[in-house]
């Protein structure tokens, strides 16, 4: 069972099924998916050969055709549905409301996310309110709390300063790229860490880009819009398949997504690019919520070209074990990311997926 709603966050456990067995569901064939899910990518098993003789999908499987697949495929890999949960809590971020594994969970320096580095672009300016600030302090921590390093655009001036200035006092490593053009402190202010210097704007992006293993914007102005722009559109063009992140502080972004949907709702923008960003209204839900994204994509690349079903009953059992408030949010990005493979197999994905968020 979850805590009430009320809980805060971070204390949210995942119980094991021998902690409180009552009040779990009983195992069902699509548990043991929810281990692979949740493994990272480097102890991922080698995918299932494709067999040389398939039978094609129906066009709309049930649900019962969907618990048979199932059922051959965890059968090929050989796990029973207790092992794999065992091993599935295993790996969860506390952040994320796991259960904490024995050696301890928390503590400055030790990398509990899948991330080791995030790109954070964010104004040179601070914003007139202090939620702001607030807010680029709290990723800061959040970072130092998961145990991720950051890089970003050097200097320490307005939200910048803050947030490398929270990750760098937090013990986490720092990585500023800057222009030689912009290095003078009367311009960027004392920059802490590491300073990389570059020649130009375009390659501090590059390198930006390349040091990182997902983007976060806070709120800013041209520049970080820029950044952020170009790091969305990258991603469209399949330049890379890191998860873009938008911290919507106080909704500050709000009319860059209704924009954004404008454009889609006109023609200019397609769906499946839309959701390349992720927004979320504080630093914790959007790390996390870009953790999920990232294991989407793992997910597919290894697993869904050939157990296209499999998705989302893996996602549908993840979410339901994790914190109840953040479960219409998951829901609404595992229903869209899943859109795809709905249409391969409409059987496939669970009802209460279907139900309005
Ligand atoms: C010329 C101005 C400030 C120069 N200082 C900057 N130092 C470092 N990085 C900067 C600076 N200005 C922009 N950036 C990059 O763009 C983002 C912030 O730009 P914004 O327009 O403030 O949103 C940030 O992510 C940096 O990478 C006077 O403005």
């Amino acid at each position: 069972m979850l805590d009430p709603p009320t809980t805060p966050f971070s204390s949210y456990k995942l119980r094991l099924p021998h902690h409180r067995p009552a009040q779990l569901e009983p195992f069902t064939a699509t548990s043991v998916h929810l281990f692979f899910f949740l493994r990272p990518h480097a102890c991922l098993p080698t995918p299932p050969p494709i067999p040389t003789q398939r039978t094609p999908p129906s066009p709309s499987s049930s649900p019962a055709s969907v618990d048979r697949h199932s059922f051959v495929w965890r059968a090929k890999h050989n796990r029973t549905p207790a092992m794999a949960m065992e091993a599935a809590v295993e790996r969860i971020p506390c952040a994320a409301g796991g259960a904490a594994p024995a050696s301890g969970c928390g503590g400055a320096g030790e990398r509990r996310s899948r991330f080791r580095r995030i790109c954070v672009y964010c104004g040179s300016a601070k914003g007139r309110k202090a939620s702001y600030q607030d807010a680029a302090v709290e990723l800061g921590k959040e970072l130092v709390e998961m145990g991720i390093d950051l890089v970003y655009g050097g200097g320490s001036i307005g939200l910048m300063g803050l947030v490398s200035h929270a990750v760098h006092d937090g013990g986490r490593h720092v990585i500023g790229v800057i222009p030689k053009s912009l290095m003078p402190r009367e311009v960027t202010g004392e920059p802490v860490g590491e300073v990389r210097a570059v020649s130009g704007m375009h390659e501090r992006k590059a390198e930006m880009a390349r040091f990182a293993d997902a983007f976060i914007a806070l709120p800013g102005g041209y520049g970080t819009l820029e950044e952020l722009l170009e790091v969305i559109t990258w991603a469209q063009l399949g330049i890379h398949k890191k998860p873009v992140g938008l911290l919507n502080v106080d909704g500050f972004y709000d009319p860059l997504l209704s924009f954004i949907d404008l454009a889609v709702s006109e023609g200019f923008i397609k769906e499946d690019a839309r959701r390349i960003i992720i927004s979320a209204p504080t630093a914790k839900e959007l790390v996390l919520k870009l953790e999920v994204k990232s294991q989407l994509a793992l997910f597919d690349s290894k697993y869904m070209a050939q157990e296209p079903c499999i998705l989302p009953f893996a996602l549908y059992e993840y979410v339901r074990s994790m914190c109840p408030s953040m479960r219409s949010a998951w829901f609404g990005m595992i229903r869209s990311h899943t859109a795809l493979h709905l249409s391969l197999r409409p059987g496939s994905l669970h009802p209460d997926l279907l139900a309005p968020v």
